[in-house]
C-alpha cells in the first residue's frame, strides 16, 4: 500500500509526459524492440545494426579481414549472409563451401557474372578480360587462350624464367649473401614477378631486379590501385564514390596511380606498334595481340584495348605469383622437414643432369631447366599446399543474374554480392580435415607417389570452370624456377620474431614483408 502510494505520483507524471510527447512513447518502444532484436541477432563475430547493418563490424575487422572470416565461418557455418547500410542496397553472401564455389564458378557459371558493380570497382582495368562478361568475354578469352596455349609462348616462358633466375635473381641473392644483409623476400619476389611479367607482355626489360633498384613507378602504381580497389570492397559504394568525387584518401592515390599506369602503358604500346611496322619478330604477348589486330577486321584495333589487356595480364600475373613465393618460403621456414624433402628431390635432378657428385659441384650457382622441374612431384605438391593455405587472390566476387538456390540450400537473388573465399575454405576442418591448418604437401600425393586428383576437387586457388586462370602453367613454371634456384644455391634464414600476417588486400600480400638472411648453401 505504501509502495503503491509512493509510485502513483511518478506514474501519473510519466503518463502526463507521454501524453504531451508521443514521440517519447515511440522512442521507448523502439528502444525495447532494439534490445530484444539485438539480443536475438547478436553473435560474437559480427552484428547487424539498424540502418548501418554490418558496416561497423566490417570496418572494425577490415585490418584482419581474412582471419575474421575464418573465425566467423568456423563458428557459424561455411555460408554467411550480411546486410550493409540500408541507404546503399548492399547485401553480401560470403561462402567457403566447396559445393557452392563449384556451382558458382563452374556448374551454373552463367548465372553468376561479374556484373556492373564489379566493373565499377575495377574500373582502372577498363574492358580487360577480368572485367567483362558474355560475348565480349568470349571473344577476349578465345584470343588470350590462343596466345597462352601456343607452343611458342610456352617455350618462351620456360627459357625466360631460367634466364631471369640465372641473370637477375641469383646474382641479386649472391650479392645479399656476400654482404650478409637482411632482405625482404616479399620485395624481391614481387620485383621478380614484375620483371618477368613485363618481359612476357611487352618483351622489354624493366630493370627492376638490378642491384640498387628499389622502386619502379609502375609497380608502385599497381600497389596503389590494388589498395584502392580493396577499400572499395569494404566501404559502401556511396562512400568511395564520394571520396572519388572529392579526390580524397585512397581515391586520390588511385587517380595519380591511374595516370602513371596510362603513361607507362602508352609508352610500351607505342614501342610495340613501332616494332610491328618495322616487321621485327617478337614472341611476347603484345606482339601476338598486335598481330591478331592486323589479321582480324572485326576486332577493335585501338590502343585502349591493348592497354586494358596488358594491364589485366600484369595485375593477374605479378601479385599472385610473387605473393605465393613469399608465403612458400614462410611455410618452409616453419617446416624444415618439407624444405629437406624439396632439396632432396632437387639434388637428384641436379646429380642426373650434371653427372657431378654434389658437394663437388663447381662454385657457380646451379640453375635448373624448366623441363626437369616439371617432373618433380614433391615440389609441385609443396607449391599447391602453399597456394591452398595462402591463396592469392583469396577472394572472388560475383553477381547474381536470376534467383537461384545454391547446393547448401541458400537462396540467392539478383542484387546480391557473392564472395567466395579460398582462404577460409583452406581452414575448414569439414573441407580439408582436422589437419587443415598444417602445411602438408603429402596430402597432394597418392599411395603410388603420384599427384593425387582428389584434392583438386576442392582446390579453387586458380578459380574453376570457363574462367579458370589462364596463367596457371606460366605461374607454376616461374615459381618452380625461382624456388629451385633459391633453395638449391642458398640457405634462406627467415628472421625469427617478426610478425607474419596477411595485409588486408585482395591478393594476400604480407603486411610487414618477410625479412630473411641469405647465405650461400655449402652442401
Ligand atoms: C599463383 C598464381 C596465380 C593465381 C593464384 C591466379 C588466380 C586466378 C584466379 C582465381 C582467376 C579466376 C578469377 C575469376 O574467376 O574471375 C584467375 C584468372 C585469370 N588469371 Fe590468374 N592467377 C595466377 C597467375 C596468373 C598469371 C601468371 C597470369 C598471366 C600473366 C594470369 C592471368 C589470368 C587471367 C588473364 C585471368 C582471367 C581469366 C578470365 O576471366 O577468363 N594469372 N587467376
Amino acid at each position: 500500500m505504501i509502495e503503491k502510494l509512493s509510485l502513483n505520483p511518478i506514474l501519473t507524471s510519466f503518463d502526463h509526459h507521454l501524453m504531451q510527447w508521443p514521440e517519447l512513447y515511440l522512442a521507448v518502444i523502439c528502444l525495447i524492440l532494439s534490445i530484444i532484436w539485438y539480443s536475438k541477432t547478436k553473435n560474437d563475430y559480427y552484428m547487424h545494426w539498424p540502418i548501418v547493418g554490418v558496416l561497423p563490424s566490417i570496418l572494425r575487422n577490415a585490418h584482419r579481414m581474412h582471419d575474421w572470416s575464418v573465425e566467423t565461418c568456423r563458428a557459424l557455418g561455411c555460408t554467411i549472409r550480411a546486410r550493409g547500410p540500408t541507404f546503399c542496397r548492399w547485401e553480401l553472401l560470403f561462402t567457403c563451401d566447396p559445393r557452392n564455389v563449384e556451382y558458382i564458378l563452374k556448374t551454373n557459371v552463367t548465372n553468376f557474372p561479374k556484373g556492373e558493380e564489379y566493373l565499377e570497382a575495377f574500373d582502372v582495368l577498363g574492358d580487360g578480360l577480368f572485367n567483362v562478361d558474355s560475348e565480349l568475354w568470349q571473344i577476349q578469352r578465345s584470343m588470350a587462350r590462343k596466345a597462352f596455349a601456343s607452343n611458342d609462348f610456352r617455350g618462351t616462358i620456360c627459357r625466360l624464367s631460367k634466364k631471369v633466375v640465372e641473370e637477375e635473381l641469383v646474382p641479386l641473392l649472391s650479392n645479399a649473401a656476400r654482404e650478409s644483409s637482411v632482405v625482404d623476400l616479399d620485395d624481391i619476389f614481387m620485383r621478380f614477378t614484375f620483371h618477368t611479367t613485363i618481359i612476357v607482355i611487352f618483351g622489354r626489360d624493366p630493370k627492376s631486379l638490378s642491384a640498387g633498384v628499389k622502386d619502379h613507378e609502375l609497380a608502385n602504381a599497381l600497389d596503389a590501385v590494388l589498395e584502392a580497389i580493396f577499400r572499395r570492397h569494404v566501404n559502401p559504394r556511396i562512400w568511395w564514390k564520394l571520396c572519388r568525387l572529392l579526390r580524397v584518401g585512397e581515391e586520390r592515390k588511385l587517380v595519380k596511380a591511374w595516370k602513371a599506369i596510362d603513361i607507362h602503358m602508352a609508352h610500351y604500346i607505342s614501342l610495340k606498334k613501332a616494332e610491328a611496322i618495322t616487321g621485327s619478330e617478337q614472341a611476347d604477348l603484345m606482339a601476338t595481340y598486335v598481330n591478331f589486330q592486323k589479321e582480324s577486321k572485326d576486332f577493335s584495333s585501338n590502343d585502349k584495348f591493348l592497354r586494358d589487356t596488358a594491364l589485366t595480364f600484369l595485375l593477374g600475373g605479378r601479385d599472385t605469383t610473387g605473393t605465393t613465393l613469399t608465403w612458400f618460403f614462410h611455410a618452409l621456414s616453419n617446416n624444415p622437414h618439407v624444405e629437406a624433402k624439396v632439396l632432396e628431390e632437387l639434388k637428384n635432378v641436379a646429380c642426373k643432369d650434371s653427372n657431378v657428385e654434389l658437394g663437388q659441384r663447381a662454385n657457380t650457382p646451379w640453375v635448373f631447366n624448366s623441363e626437369d622441374l616439371k617432373r618433380l612431384v614433391y615440389l609441385h605438391a609443396a607449391l599447391c599446399e602453399a597456394m591452398r593455405l595462402y591463396p592469392s587472390p583469396s577472394l572472388n566476387r560475383k553477381g547474381v543474374l536470376r534467383e537461384d538456390v545454391l547446393p547448401d540450400g541458400t537462396v540467392v537473388k539478383p542484387g546480391l554480392m557473392v564472395i567466395t573465399s579460398t582462404y577460409a575454405m583452406a581452414r575448414m576442418e569439414c573441407v580439408w580435415g582436422k589437419d587443415c591448418s598444417e602445411f602438408k604437401p603429402e596430402r597432394w600425393i597418392d599411395e603410388h607417389g603420384k599427384l593425387s586428383k582428389e584434392p583438386m576437387t576442392k582446390f579453387f586457388t586458380f578459380g574453376a570452370g570457363p574462367r579458370i586462370c589462364l596463367g596457371k602453367e606460366m605461374a607454376f613454371t616461374l615459381m618452380k624456377a625461382a624456388v629451385a634456384a633459391v633453395l638449391f644455391n642458398f640457405q634462406v634464414e627467415v628472421i625469427e620474431g617478426q610478425t607474419v600476417c596477411p595485409k588486408a588486400s585482395l591478393v594476400l600480400r604480407m603486411k610487414n614483408g618477410l625479412m630473411a638472411k641469405i647465405k650461400e648453401r655449402v652442401s
